[in-house]
């Protein structure tokens, strides 16, 4: 297990995440198409060419024809890999994929990372400098004091795009924000605060900096390093940045540093504060200890040794996490929007403002449903989480802002609130609502049945789902589940395995099942066999007896099968028609089709309730429903057979008023183009349909499989919606962590 406070994972895990499927985080995926020979001569030789003249012509036109606007490279040479110290170029790999990875799911900037194997400062400047035609910025990380310092100036000097060191600006901007907040809670002004820095680095540097340029007095700033206070006078282990934030103390120690001070920075080491240092620390003390990726001190040692304090980390399983992730990908986003030069402290100040502000305002509904509790401004709550929507919105608009006002940009933005819509529309609320819901499966762990346990996708599912902390695996399966456990290299205590053969439950469990089945046709002895035998039944009857918050199955038998199997022992919710439902997640757009599982021909009352279903699912993910019936026909067009169920739905929902957008029938093209859409004109739907209900059985099961083998969107589901208790059928192709996604979107109540 890797040694943290709240283990979400083994090391075993996070090894295997990052090499499989495939090695690493990124790919390279091409934005135009490449199938055709004419494709070919377009995006390379001959038509190439024309770009190219264009763009020697005038540089600007770069920005249109190549990707270099939206492109950020990020790049460090591994002398300061988070808290780990100089590891080398090589090793710090991950953690650059790992942030180009963050801007693209944060905020649509597609980046790429960049290790450059030197310590000579001259020759770092020099290859990066010659990367500008590549480039819209430039993100340094992970660089060390004080070579980072001259790096960066000298660039920003010789640059003509943005040059950030996120250690440095990333991370003031987002503790300024942190404190801003933190001083308002305990009714201190800036001006007043005594802070302790402890840390003299990129960050520490930058933090202080900033937090001088808003108010704090240089003279309650004491800075530490390794050697202890940085006190004028001091000669050992000093240079120019660290003499900048010398005072006159006599205060020598880390210790003597804190005794009275209402601000503890740490951006150091891990372990460097002791919970006594923090015993004499003033009233109601703010401790942010921002050590990656173990903090100073650990929050739960921080609040056993002062209750009364306001603690924030740089980790995202616990409260307040003051990270850099909060920012560089909003603040690159505004920056590239208006094409600035630079990233000024005019725009590193309104990102502060923005995301302290943010904090402040009333967390959205979506968010508070997903977080599982209500996050208001306090002090378990003093900064956004990084996936809160509203922060790809803000920040981006307020940079851009003041981008323009302060003259760097080279593209002012004309229609400041047409370009906070475009932000909005730019991701897409599925990730979000995922993301979400996993926080929310953690604030509120279930107990999640794996009926299947003896398969070894499933036990990895579980261990992934208990090592993630959203709850407790319930294992259905033969007393071999320990040993593979074990095989798997986990230890089996803290599993709840339940064994058919020999359970203490089987008794009641034949008795409810006999009760159930006696009138259709089963004996006793029927009954008995089938608790006995099948993992299926014996997992829904423990589902059904409360031994269990939810029930994953699938990947040994047939959808069908299986769902034989469960509705033995669990009904349909009452008045509900259950389905099935495969949702397509891209990056900017989610499709929902239903039913794709269950119901071979529906009746139009049966369509009008997976619509309604279905139209509810959308909603929770964060969309907002527009349902098409779809089918070969658009509006009697052409006449045929089949149509009546579709047409008869449509009234069905007409006369219950359902509160969502819905028509038909449609062909797909119709529903989902709105060129097509635009014939016709009286048409109900407001946009292209998100949330497509197919006529039969037939044609949805082979159209979700078809996109789930062949299409480029990542699928989820089939959810099994529209079940009294909440049961899970997988496919049985699902890999471990989509097995984890079913469980996930079950336990937090969305695929119900
Ligand atoms: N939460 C966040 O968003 C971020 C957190 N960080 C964290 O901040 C830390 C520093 O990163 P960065 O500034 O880039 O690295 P640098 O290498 O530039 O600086 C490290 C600094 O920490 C000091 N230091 C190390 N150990 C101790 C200790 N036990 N007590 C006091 N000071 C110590 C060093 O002292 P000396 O000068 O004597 O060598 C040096 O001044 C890392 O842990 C990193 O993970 C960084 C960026 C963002
Ligand atoms: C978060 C980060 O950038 C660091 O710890 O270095
Ligand atoms: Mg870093």
């Amino acid at each position: 297990m890797a040694e943290n406070a709240n283990v979400q994972f083994s090391e075993r895990e996070a090894l295997l995440f990052h090499s499989d499927p495939q090695p690493g985080k990124l790919e390279i995926v091409a934005s135009k198409p490449m199938a055709t020979q004419r494709d070919l001569a377009l995006a390379y030789s001959p038509g190439v060419a024309v770009p190219v003249r264009a763009i020697a012509e005038n540089p600007a036109t770069a920005y249109d024809y190549t990707a270099k606007g939206n492109l950020v490279a990020v790049i460090s040479n591994g002398t300061a890999i988070l808290g780990m110290g100089n590891l080398g170029a090589l090793a710090s790999k991950p953690v650059m994929e790992g942030k180009a990875v963050l801007f693209k799911r944060f905020a649509d900037v597609d980046a790429i990372d960049i290790e450059m194997k030197t310590e000579d400062v001259d020759r770092l400047i020099d290859a990066i400098e010659l990367l500008e035609p590549s480039f819209g910025g430039i993100n340094l990380e992970d660089i060390k004091a004080p070579e980072c310092f001259i790096i960066e100036q000298t660039l920003r000097e010789r640059m003509n795009i943005p040059v950030f060191h996120d250690d440095q600006h990333g991370t003031a901007i987002i503790t300024a924000a942190g404190l801003i907040n933190a001083c308002l809670l305990t009714k201190r002004k800036l001006a007043d605060i005594k802070v302790v820095v402890n840390g003299a680095g990129a960050a520490a540097i930058a933090c202080t900096e900033l937090m001088k340029a808003m108010g704090v007095r240089h003279d309650n700033v004491i800075m530490c390093d390794r050697k202890g206070v940085i006190h004028q006078g001091r000669e050992e282990g000093m240079d120019q940045w660290k003499s900048a934030h010398a005072v006159a103390t006599d205060r020598r120690t880390l210790t003597e540093a804190l005794e009275g001070a209402d601000v503890f920075l740490g951006l150091s080491a891990a372990g460097a504060l002791q919970p006594e240092m923090v015993a004499h620390m003033a009233k109601a003390p703010i401790i942010f200890a921002m050590a990656n990726p173990d903090p100073e001190i650990r929050p739960e040692d921080a609040k056993a040794a002062r209750p009364d304090a306001i603690i924030a980390t740089g980790r995202s399983d616990y409260p307040n996490q003051v990270n850099n992730v909060l920012g560089f990908p909003f603040i690159f986003r505004g920056a590239l929007d208006v094409r600035a030069s630079a990233i000024n402290e005019e725009m590193k100040i309104a990102a502060a403002t923005a995301i302290a502000e943010l904090a402040r305002e009333r967390v959205p509904e979506e968010v508070a449903v997903a977080y599982g509790t209500q996050h208001n401004f306090g002090p378990d709550y003093i900064i956004p989480a990084p996936f809160d929507p509203r922060l790809m919105e803000v920040v981006p608009a307020a940079v851009a802002q003041a981008a323009m006002d302060s003259g760097v940009a080279t593209r002012p933005i004309e229609d400041m609130e047409g370009y906070r819509q475009a932000l909005r529309g730019r991701l897409n609320p599925t990730t979000s609502v995922l993301t979400l819901a996993y926080e929310g499966a953690r604030s509120h762990p279930k107990r999640v049945i794996f009926a299947e346990a003896e398969e070894e996708v499933v036990l990895r599912a579980a261990i992934a789902f208990k090592d993630g902390g959203y709850g407790t695996p319930v294992l259905v399966g033969r007393e071999t589940v320990a040993d593979q456990l074990r095989d798997l290299g986990v230890d089996p205590e803290g599993y709840e395995i339940h064994n058919s053969v020999n359970s203490p439950l089987v008794p009641e469990m034949v008795e409810t099942l006999y009760t159930r089945l006696q009138r259709r046709g089963y004996l006793r002895r029927d009954v008995e066999r089938l608790v006995n035998r099948d993992r299926n039944i014996f997992g829904a009857l423990l589902l059904s007896m409360g031994k269990g918050d939810t029930m994953i199955t699938g990947v040994t038998r047939t959808y069908a099968e299986t769902m034989r199997q469960i509705r033995r022992v669990l009904d349909p919710a009452e008045g509900r028609t259950p389905f099935g439902m495969h949702v397509l997640v891209g990056q900017s757009h989610t499709t929902f089709i239903a039913d794709t599982t269950i119901n071979e021909r529906p009746s139009g009352e049966e369509l009008a309730n997976i619509a309604t279903g279905a139209a509810a699912v959308a909603r929770r993910m964060g969309h907002e429903p527009r349902v098409a019936f779809l089918s070969y026909s658009t509006f009697g067009n052409p006449e045929g057979q089949w149509l009546e169920n579709l047409r008869e739905a449509v009234k069905v929902l007409d006369s219950r008023d359902p509160g969502f957008e819905y028509e038909g029938e449609m062909a797909p093209d119709v529903a989902l183009n709105p060129k097509q859409m635009a014939n016709y004109p009286f048409s109900r739907l407001s946009g292209p349909a998100n949330v497509l209900i197919m006529p039969g059985l037939q044609s949805a099961s082979i159209s979700a499989k078809l996109l789930r083998e062949l299409g480029g969107d990542s699928t989820i589901g089939p959810m099994l919606i529209g079940m009294d208790k909440p049961v899970q059928i997988a496919p049985m192709t699902s890999s471990a962590s989509e097995l984890v996604t079913l469980a996930v979107l079950a336990a937090g109540g969305i695929a119900r």
